[in-house]
């Protein structure tokens, strides 16, 4: 009876329900990229906008994370294999294979995100996936990009780096001095790169190399993106950000991501944000560097990719006990090239004195301890904001990739810090840590604590980084609108 009464009103015209705007998560399964984007994540969820976000995570990866769901619970993990089973190890070697795998399971369940109660409306996704962004592009789903390498070395592989495969300048020939500047660098003043400088790519010997032919694609893929997510802050990089809107205009500053994140975490939950680390993280530094004095002691840390062999080893240990400045010192299992870790062990009367070795640390926490005074990196782009924010000065040995192009930031523009690219000798690394530590300490920790205080303004309501996330999230919305009008899901 009911419906038949209803049947006979008048139908009023209702819009069209629109589902929420639904955003997929591509990240690359390594240490920097995983916890970058869990915090794009977080920042996502905690829009007003109520975003649907789906993180497309690699199966070892959520395995290593297992309170993921709980932390965050409004955003739905789909799993993925890298083709190596279980927790096995991952060796570097093993690491465009399994890539390679990982994308070709994603793009087999692309299509999928399309018919979904929330059909995906944007994918968010590292710049290394370039088949992934075809066949989201052929299904119309809108891309942005998120490399969570350094800016200044996304510049240098834009502007830069392809024109000198181009002129045959790169890669280096034999005998040529690498500590001479590169001559031609358009529009550029205040930025004096030396060839050593330039991206990890340009020592390459083979130009046929898959690695090197996906980061010149990447440079030109740049431009086509929706948009550009970095990981960075308008002070920081101005000038180079300028440059970049000129390929790229969409670009989104939305960091240092994790004080981001951290800032809009603390005043909700009075707490620290969980960490994201795929290690175990001892936590014993913590209450070592407790009863360390003030800024006495330099943190050693190489990131979570870098390899080192049994020589460098010996140099930085030589070279970190003649110092006579206190060390904590992470090292990672597995990243001795050929040889079991604890084949070399730093005397006990120097641990007892000085000294804490660890696997693995809280080190967004150690870098904000007070007894913290250094940090000896490899200048990997995370570790170089996350030691900007707390204001540490760094030295710096760079291993490839962004990082010889951040270290000379570092050492050359920023000036908060020294860059002891290409040397491993424990003279000199002996001589460095007193500089950073003791003798030049004042002049780098002023101008660190200034970087500090920038970052921290960029990432408050207003700021820069603040407004760049706001845009990010409305532009999302924005795309939803577009999708639901240009294509209907399969
Ligand atoms: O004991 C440790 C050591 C490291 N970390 C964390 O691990 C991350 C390391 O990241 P990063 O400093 O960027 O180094 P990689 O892991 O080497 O990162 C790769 O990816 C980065 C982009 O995401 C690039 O800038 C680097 O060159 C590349 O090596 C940081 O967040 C650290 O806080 C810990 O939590 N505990």
């Amino acid at each position: 009876m009911g419906s038949q009464r209803e049947a006979a009103q008048p139908q009023q015209q209702q819009p069209p329900v629109q589902p929420p705007p639904s955003v997929l998560l591509l990240p690359l399964p390594l240490q920097g990229p995983i916890n970058c984007f869990l915090k794009l994540a977080h920042l996502l969820t905690l829009s007003s906008d109520h975003l649907n976000i789906t993180f497309l995570n690699a199966e070892f990866v959520h395995q290593r994370l297992p309170d993921l769901p709980t932390r965050l619970p409004r955003v739905n993990f789909s799993l993925f294999s890298d083709g190596v089973p279980g927790d096995d190890p991952r060796p570097p070697e093993k690491f465009a294979s399994m890539v390679s795998f990982f994308e070709n399971e994603v793009i087999r369940c692309l299509p999928e995100f399309l018919k979904s109660p929330a059909p995906a409306t944007c994918l968010v996704v590292d710049g290394v996936f370039p088949a992934v962004v075809e066949r989201a592009k052929e299904l119309g789903i809108p891309v942005v990009y998120f490399s969570t390498l350094s800016p200044c070395c996304i510049w240098a592989n834009s502007f830069l780096v392809p024109k000198l495969f181009d002129s045959g300048e790169v890669p280096f020939k034999k005998g040529m001095d690498l500590n001479e500047p590169v001559s031609d660098i358009p529009g550029e003043e205040e930025i004096s790169l030396r060839w050593c400088d330039l991206p990890g790519i340009c020592r390459t010997h083979d130009t046929t190399d898959p690695y090197i032919q996906l980061v010149l694609k990447e440079c030109r893929e740049l431009p086509k993106a929706q948009g550009h997510i970095l990981n960075t802050f308008d002070d920081l990089e101005e000038h180079l950000l300028a440059e970049l809107r000129s390929l790229c205009p969409n670009l989104y500053t939305i960091g240092p991501i994790h004080l981001h994140s951290r800032t809009r975490l603390e005043p909700v939950t009075e707490q620290r944000v969980t960490s994201n680390s795929l290690w175990q993280e001892d936590r014993n530094c913590i209450t070592w560097l407790d009863s360390q004095p003030s800024e006495s002691v330099i943190f050693v840390s190489f990131g979570s990719v870098v390899p080192m062999t049994i020589d460098q080893l010996i140099e930085f240990q030589y070279g970190l006990v003649n110092s006579g400045v206190r060390f904590l010192w992470v090292r990672r299992p597995g990243s001795l090239v050929g040889i079991e870790d604890s084949s070399l062990q730093v005397p006990t009367e120097i641990l007892e004195e000085r000294g804490f070795i660890v696997e693995w640390a809280p080190q967004e926490e150690v870098l904000a301890h007070r007894a913290i005074g250094g940090f000896l990196t490899h200048s990997g782009w995370n570790s170089t904001l996350e030691s900007i924010v707390e204001g540490v000065p760094m030295l710096c040995w760079p291993n490839g990739i962004d990082q010889l192009v951040i270290s000379r930031f570092v050492g050359d523009v920023w000036k908060i810090g020294i860059d002891m690219k290409d040397k491993c000798d424990r003279v000199v690394i002996e001589d460095m840590v007193r500089d950073l530590m003791v003798r030049r300490r004042d002049e780098f920790s002023k101008r660190a604590d200034r970087l500090s205080k920038s970052a921290a303004q960029a990432v408050r309501e207003g700021g820069s980084s603040w407004q760049g996330l706001h845009r990010l999230i409305q532009d999302i919305k924005f795309m939803r609108l577009q999708v639901h009008s240009e294509t209907v899901p399969k």
